[in-house]
């Protein structure tokens, strides 16, 4: 099902804050994100345990469930608007038709009593897909080309199905009903490596045929950097660098992206020098509310840094927030920048 590539929508996330009550008080697991996913793109988005990934995942779909509240920004895509402000059956309508989705739990989110194939059909139903023979053919198409036998998966029930295979029913219920984003969050995790690398394929083949604009969450930068076209690097709930994936892994500008791309052998081409990001990431009781949020873990520390928060800074497509990196001032933007 080959689509006209120009119709994928854009997503503007800007100035999204997302809290989440605890004894302490309501704490950002987000914090004003700006970013921006270029239509018919795939973009990236790492960072370590607990810096908000899922929670950006969550908010695309409005999805954030209590303790947790979306507290500011907005969500806008094209052709549907800021899904923040959608609710009741215009969001319900939206999920899944709109934005497709596989959260981080879903091998553990279908029904166990009914069959996959009865739980597509309850999709399909649910969002007034006409033609219900249509969907499984799909979905039967979806599953074979992750290496599965359709018919069988879809006369199954989840105990059936390994692990790895329900991630990849999730996968197919994220694509089935043609939504034009598709948000993933670590669609991978219980696959081995080689069948890793054939889903994050075959997810770019689709996301190339269907047009589709798409967020992959993943803590394996080396897997992203497969399909990606564009990576986020999260910290502390901010985006603390955003541009071309192939130009932030190659020439990484945020000292923390600097930290983990040294951590990955395969990605620093010398299993001599990869080395660890030392320290812990924060925790939402321990996130610093002034300043710079990675500057305990910093090795270009300065003092501004304990009081003031870096603005993000674009700069040749690429978004850092950092005062080490730095505005480049007009004389010495060539040389700092080269
Ligand atoms: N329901 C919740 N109640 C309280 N705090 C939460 C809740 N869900 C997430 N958090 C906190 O919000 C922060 C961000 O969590 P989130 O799950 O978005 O991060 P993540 O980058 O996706 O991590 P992981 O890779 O481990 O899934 C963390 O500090 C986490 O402990």
């Amino acid at each position: 099902m080959s689509r006209d590539s120009a119709a994928a929508p854009g997503v503007r996330i800007r100035g999204l804050t997302v809290v989440y009550k605890t004894p302490a008080g309501e704490l950002p697991a987000v914090s004003g994100v700006d970013l921006t996913l270029a239509p018919g793109t795939i973009t990236g988005v790492v960072g370590e345990s607990g810096s908000g990934k899922s929670t950006l995942a969550l908010s695309l779909l409005n999805a954030v469930q209590p303790p947790g509240r979306i507290s500011a920004g907005s969500v806008e895509i094209d052709g549907l608007g800021d899904v923040l402000a959608l609710g009741g059956e215009e969001l319900r309508r939206a999920r899944g038709r709109k934005v497709g989705y596989v959260f981080q739990a879903a091998q553990n989110s279908l029904n166990p009593l009914k069959t996959i194939g009865k739980q597509l059909l309850d999709l399909g139903r649910s969002h007034d897909v006409d033609d219900l023979r249509e969907l499984v053919r799909d979905a039967k198409g979806l599953l074979a080309r992750m290496g599965l036998d359709g018919a069988r998966v879809l006369d199954s029930h989840q105990h059936e199905l390994s692990g790895g295979m329900r991630q990849r029913v999730g996968i197919m219920l994220a694509l089935v009903l043609n939504a034009q984003v598709v948000v993933l969050d670590e669609p991978t995790t219980a696959l081995d490596m080689i069948t890793q690398a054939t889903i994050l394929r075959i997810i770019r083949e689709v996301h190339e045929e269907r047009a589709l604009t798409t967020l992959v969450i993943t803590h394996d930068v080396g897997a992203v950097a497969e399909v990606a076209d564009s990576l986020a690097v999260m910290y502390g709930g901010r985006v603390v660098e955003h541009g071309p994936i192939a130009e932030v892994l190659g020439g990484p500008r945020h000292p923390y992206t600097q930290g983990l791309i040294r951590a990955i052998p395969r990605l620093s081409g010398d299993i001599s020098l990869a080395r660890a990001l030392p320290g812990r990431p924060p925790t939402l009781g321990t996130l610093p509310v002034a300043g710079c949020v990675f500057r305990e873990r910093c090795d270009r520390r300065m003092e501004i840094c304990d009081t003031v928060e870096p603005e993000p800074v674009t700069h040749d497509g690429r978004t850092v927030s950092c005062h080490a990196t730095g505005r480049p001032s007009p004389a010495v933007k060539r040389r700092e920048y080269a």
